[in-house]
């Protein structure tokens, strides 16, 4: 499976291109709009996602409900672009206006956003030309996609969640949810403000957006997200690029603002030693072969071990402040203070909704990697013989 998105963020629309699905794959709107949905909301959002109110159009690639294993393309409309029409017309400017003059020029770069390096790289004067694109409005096409992709893991019995585990130093403890499937999860957080599946911290991290609102400032935080029913042997450690970890942290850390990833107990094993760290190995009529305990987070040798997958992200604080950071008007090079957007002071909740769904897409993509994947029921009779085999092996 390969996929692109297209779309500047006050463009017209936002458009997706997926190839290499199974054919015979239900496939339903419904789903994809639902989790557009929690992309846009989680406390800390700004007006933006007033306006908008993201609904997919399938416009290729399904029939009746069902794939036709050609190319799906899915897209959103964006319902601010009445507002931006001339800003961001396509045609060229007609000769009596000035480049200069269009309104909503941006000639101040926000420390943090690709603005000043994005238009020193594509020679953009005009810094809404970087803005446009590097905009998490694109987030909304990889949840797309990423929706798609559930619905093919869900076929197989793999199922994902996404919930927020920090905010601005307020941590979950990891105790009120331990015992929990990705589910029981899910039922919880649907509920959340902050799409957090610890009630005490939850309340916290409300508090703390509003605080930081009120100060013109931003926040950033960690995002977990669980993969239950993969099976074993996802990945590879023959070659570094078919490494089951490396694939996830890329697409993790392809998301706008994410600067860090960990599996399992993450950074916490520099401070364990490798009795503490490893998970023992077990064997069950039941089960077949387990782990006793799941602090690799799922992952030995590049390959899924059947264990849950479990993978963290932290994301920065957002880079548009109220309260704006120095910079450099690149038309004087004088010292002036960054250019103020209307912006999301925490966008955490919503980025866990992203998180979800870019490593549900890169698990799907693995799985069509490894088996032969024309059809759906072709592809079900291939995995569910590969479980009996490595069950018994
Ligand atoms: C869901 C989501 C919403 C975001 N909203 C904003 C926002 O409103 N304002 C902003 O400046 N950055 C926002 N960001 C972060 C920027 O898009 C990001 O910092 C920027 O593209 C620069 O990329 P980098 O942080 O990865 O270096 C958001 C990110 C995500 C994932
Ligand atoms: C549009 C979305 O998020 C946007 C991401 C974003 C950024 O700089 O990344 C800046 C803001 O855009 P705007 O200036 O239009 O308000 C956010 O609203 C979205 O998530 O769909």
């Amino acid at each position: 499976m390969r996929f692109f998105t297209a779309g500047e963020s006050h463009g017209p629309q936002l458009t997706a291109i997926i190839e290499g699905l199974p054919a015979q794959m239900p496939l339903t709107v419904e789903m994809i709009n639902t989790e557009l949905k929690r992309r846009q909301g989680g406390h800390g959002r700004g007006r933006r996602m007033q306006i908008e109110k993201d609904q997919v159009l399938i416009t290729s690639g399904v029939r009746h409900g069902l794939t036709l294993g050609s190319p799906v393309t899915l897209t959103v409309m964006n319902d601010d672009w009445k507002h931006w029409t001339n800003i961001m017309g396509i045609e060229p400017l007609p000769d009596d206006i000035n480049p200069e003059d269009i309104k909503r020029r941006i000639t101040r770069p926000r420390p943090g956003h690709a603005d000043l390096v994005g238009g020193m790289k594509y020679g953009h004067r005009d810094l809404r030309n970087v803005l446009e694109r590097s905009s998490a409005r694109e987030t909304t096409m990889r949840v797309a996609i990423g929706a798609v992709a559930k619905q093919f893991l869900r076929q197989l019995g793999i199922k994902t969640v996404a919930h927020v585990t920090e905010i601005g130093g307020i941590t979950t403890d990891p105790e009120s949810y331990a015992a929990l499937n990705v589910d029981e999860i899910r039922e919880i957080i649907e509920q959340d403000p902050v799409y957090c599946a610890d009630e005490v911290a939850s309340s916290k991290m409300v508090a703390a957006i509003d605080d930081i609102k009120g100060r013109g400032d931003t926040l950033g935080g960690v995002v977990e997200v669980v993969v239950e029913g993969c099976p074993p042997g996802i990945g590879s450690y023959v070659q570094f690029d078919r490494k089951m970890d490396g694939r996830l942290a890329g697409a993790m850390m392809s998301i706008n603002a994410f600067k860090g990833v960990e599996f399992g107990m993450g950074f916490k094993m520099a401070q364990n030693p490798g009795s503490e760290v490893h998970d023992e190995i077990a064997w069950s009529e039941e089960l077949g072969y387990y782990r006793k305990s799941n602090r690799l987070g799922g992952l030995e040798g590049g390959m899924t071990t059947g264990m849950p997958i479990v993978i963290r992200g932290v994301m920065k604080p957002i880079p548009t402040l109220y309260k704006p950071l120095e910079s450099v008007d690149i038309e004087t090079k004088e010292p002036f203070v960054a250019t103020i957007e209307r912006s999301d002071p925490c966008a955490v909740p919503a980025a866990s909704v992203v998180a979800e769904h870019v490593i549900a897409t890169e698990v799907a993509k693995a799985i069509m990697d490894e088996f032969r994947s024309d059809t759906m029921d072709g592809l079900k009779d291939e995995i569910n013989r590969y479980k009996e085999y490595v069950k018994g092996f």
